[in-house]
């Protein structure tokens, strides 16, 4: 039993929003040893005044003791393109100037500066040598009264300083009148330097372009390909697995048996996987039995954390709670808030592997999906070498109540509004741990810290956006 990494001291990091309310000291008093085998579990229900919690975990307790398990993985070598949301496991330094050549602004006249700088008096005339493209070097020379004719991104021709675009000379009566353009005059003068972008005046050869820790935008495909760069090192997605226990689930696309639900929980644990930037696996259901428990966590072997539902509670049957015992150093927790009180975590040995993080989720399809996103999430973006874990926290204003009946912090499903200058937030309907219709109504979760038995309607409320709604009016 090591994994309980008894933390004395936390950072003073108030992780969700209401520190004002609420300390996230250890309340379980530092003496907390684990009975091995032994479930943590606080008295269900109780809102008292310290003993019935002694057990709990406050939630920045929990994510603390998870995430002290995970690191950023390894690098890989990816396709550019498939590096997007990925972060970058090196530094890129450039091998070329960019642009490599000076190069034209503009379609236009490539010129000495001298001869144009008094153009705005007296016009000169000026012989067209040649044209060069983008994608040519001129084998000419600009000199004193001679002119090349250049198109946008062509490199500058030896000689010239300054390009003067086409609407600045005559070029276009010359058309119209059907004569040749074996000469143009030049009707404005511009500074010297004017539409001539130096070489390396993006990058030059051997900066620092990009650095370890960028995430991957499209804008960073951009730079990396502009830089030659087909593939980008970068640190790889974590694969995690998901579990589904119990023997009331049938598979989606399955009829419903008679007393079964459908499993909801590997279909949206999977999707936050991949919300987060991870791989899920989806191993399906495992069936309280030893057998089944076993073989579905032995198809987990080599995934970097597996996330399982249901089993965490004081159910009937231990079943999951003593495989994964007999398997690895597991924790199982109560944490102070809801929904999602039952939490398990440990780790659990593998053959030539170090250990496989368990999250092990309460059952009830919101409580599953809002521990994940409270542990799970944070997990994965640490793997996937992310500094930002939490989701952005806004302040507003609550439109309807939100309760708290036995001392927990709540986690109320809320739609967000931009109205006015602030934030309203609006609770989506029956907040059961069950009802996951709410949780879809919602994008963001309105705190009601554990010592206040309620929030009313036009009082200050913290929000935690899970989505950021483009559509809102800013
Ligand atoms: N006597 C007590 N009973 C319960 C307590 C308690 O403290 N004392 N805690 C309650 C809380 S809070 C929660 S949350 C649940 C957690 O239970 P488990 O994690 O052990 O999960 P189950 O009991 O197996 O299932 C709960 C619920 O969720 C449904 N479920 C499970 N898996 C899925 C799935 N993959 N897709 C859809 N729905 C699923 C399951 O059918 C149950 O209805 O325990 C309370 N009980
Ligand atoms: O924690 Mo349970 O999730 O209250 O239903």
């Amino acid at each position: 039993m090591t994994t309980h990494q008894h933390t004395s001291h936390l950072h003073a990091h108030d992780a969700h929003g209401d520190g004002d309310h609420e300390s996230i000291h250890d309340h379980s008093g530092g003496d907390e040893h684990r009975r091995p085998g032994g479930h943590h579990e606080g008295r269900p229900g109780g809102h008292d005044n310290g003993h019935g919690h002694e057990d709990m975990l406050e939630v920045e307790q929990a994510l603390e003791r998870i995430l002290a398990n995970f690191a950023p993985l390894d690098a890989v070598a990816m396709p550019v393109l498939q590096s997007l949301g990925m972060t970058l496991a090196e530094d890129i330094t450039s091998p070329l100037n960019l642009p490599p050549l000076a190069n034209s602004a503009m379609d236009g006249y490539a010129v000495l500066h001298a001869d144009i700088a008094a153009a705005g008096d007296t016009p000169p005339t000026l012989t067209v040598i040649s044209a060069v493209a983008a994608g040519q070097v001129s084998a000419d020379t600009v000199t004193q009264g001679n002119t090349i004719r250049i198109m946008t991104g062509a490199p500058v021709p030896a000689g010239a300083d300054t390009v003067v675009p086409f609407e600045e000379t005559d070029e276009l009566d010359r058309r119209r009148n059907g004569q040749p353009l074996n000469e143009i005059v030049i009707r404005k003068t511009l500074p010297l330097g004017s539409n001539v972008r130096p070489a390396g005046e993006d990058v030059s050869a051997g900066e620092l372009v990009l650095s370890a820790g960028t995430v991957v935008r499209p804008a960073e495909a951009g730079v990396m390909a502009s830089l030659g760069l087909a593939t980008a090192r970068v640190i790889r997605r974590p694969v995690v697995a998901v579990l589904s226990t119990g023997d009331e689930l049938t598979q989606i696309g399955n009829a419903l048996q008679p007393g079964h639900i459908y499993d909801s929980n590997s279909s949206s644990l999977a999707a936050a996987v991949i919300a987060s930037g991870g791989t899920p696996r989806v191993i399906g259901i495992a069936r309280d039995n030893l057998a089944d428990l076993h073989r579905c966590i032995d198809e987990a072997a080599d995934a970097d954390l597996l996330v399982t539902s249901a089993g965490v509670s004081k159910g009937d049957y231990d079943m999951v709670k003593d495989v994964l015992e007999q398997r690895g150093d597991m924790n199982f927790w109560s944490v102070r808030m809801r929904p999602a009180k039952p939490l398990a975590f440990g780790l659990l040995n593998r053959e030539g592997k170090r250990p496989l993080p368990l999250l092990g989720l309460p059952g009830n399809p919101v409580s599953a999906l809002l521990a994940f996103e409270m542990f799970g999430r944070p997990a994965i973006r640490r793997m996937l070498g992310r500094d930002l874990l939490s989701r952005p926290i806004v302040e507003g204003v609550l439109t309807g109540p939100i309760f708290n009946s036995d001392g927990r912090r709540v986690y109320a499903r809320v739609e967000v509004e931009r109205r006015d200058g602030g934030w309203f937030a609006t609770p989506t309907g029956p907040q059961g741990s069950n009802i996951l219709t709410s949780l879809s109504r919602a994008n963001g979760l309105a705190i009601c810290p554990a010592d206040l038995p309620r929030k009313n309607a036009g009082q200050a409320v913290k929000i935690i956006m899970l989505d950021w709604n483009e559509e809102v009016e800013l």
